[in-house]
């Protein structure tokens, strides 16, 4: 039986809008503010460049219960015994996944259409990141935006838990948690910010008033 991680405020790292601090100490002060998850995400990194980043990450991580969630990489993410992998349709199939992660790990894995939340199969997905909520440059390469109506109709239909993606801001938390996701993703308004404690904070307190 796999170990559900708390999808709440997941923290989604990037290592140029990480800049000046870097991932590591974004991610040190995230975790003083509340993040319940953080994955790596560097698009351009070798797998040795990942697993050596990842075992940064794992230091500070040791003792709390935020999760390690490793994108795209499932080497990197078998070395580091990381908590999660995180693929998206175009990765590879999950079937493939799930055969090299084995069956302790969990699988988290991107839907941008309704249509393919009908494919999930809950044997082997544990959530999914459903995005984009709203157009960001994050990510250049992103599907078209879904809305709070789209992200909600997604939600419905998942047979998983859920983190909507893309976009977000503090001032969206209530929303998102309305349309039915059970966290929020976010990347550039944690990292890079001026103080990361504090704009993570900020979620963290916003997402228990709208739960409470
Ligand atoms: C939580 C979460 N949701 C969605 C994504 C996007 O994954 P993918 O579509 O594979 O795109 P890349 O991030 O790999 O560029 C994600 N990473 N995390
Ligand atoms: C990594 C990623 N995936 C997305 C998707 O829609 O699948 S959007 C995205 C980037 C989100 O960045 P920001 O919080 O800065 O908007
Ligand atoms: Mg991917």
């Amino acid at each position: 039986m796999r170990q559900m991680i708390d999808l709440s405020l997941y923290l989604v790292l990037d290592p140029d809008l990480c800049e000046p601090l870097g991932m590591v100490e974004t991610t040190r002060r995230a975790v003083a503010g509340g993040i319940t998850a953080v994955q790596l995400r560097h698009k351009t990194a070798t797998t040795e460049e990942f697993i050596a980043i990842g075992k940064e990450l794992k230091e500070v991580l040791k003792g709390t219960e935020v999760a390690l969630v490793i994108n795209d990489n499932v080497e990197a993410a078998h070395a580091l015994q990381a908590d999660v992998l995180h693929i998206g349709q175009g990765d590879m199939p999950v079937e493939e996944a799930r055969k090299l992660i084995g069956p302790e790990m969990i699988l988290g894995l991107s839907v941008e259409r309704l249509d393919l939340v009908k494919q999930v199969d809950a044997s082997q997905v544990d959530y999914i990141g459903i995005g984009p909520v709203f157009a960001t440059p994050t990510k250049p390469d992103h599907k078209p935006a879904i809305g709070f109506d789209g992200l909600a109709e997604i939600a419905v239909a998942s047979p998983v838990p859920t983190v909507a993606i893309g976009g977000l801001k503090a001032e969206h938390v209530a929303q998102i948690l309305e349309a039915g996701a059970d966290g929020l993703a976010i990347v550039s308004a944690i990292c890079g910010q001026k103080d990361v404690t504090s704009a993570t904070e900020e979620f963290s307190k916003l997402i228990k008033e709208a739960r409470s």
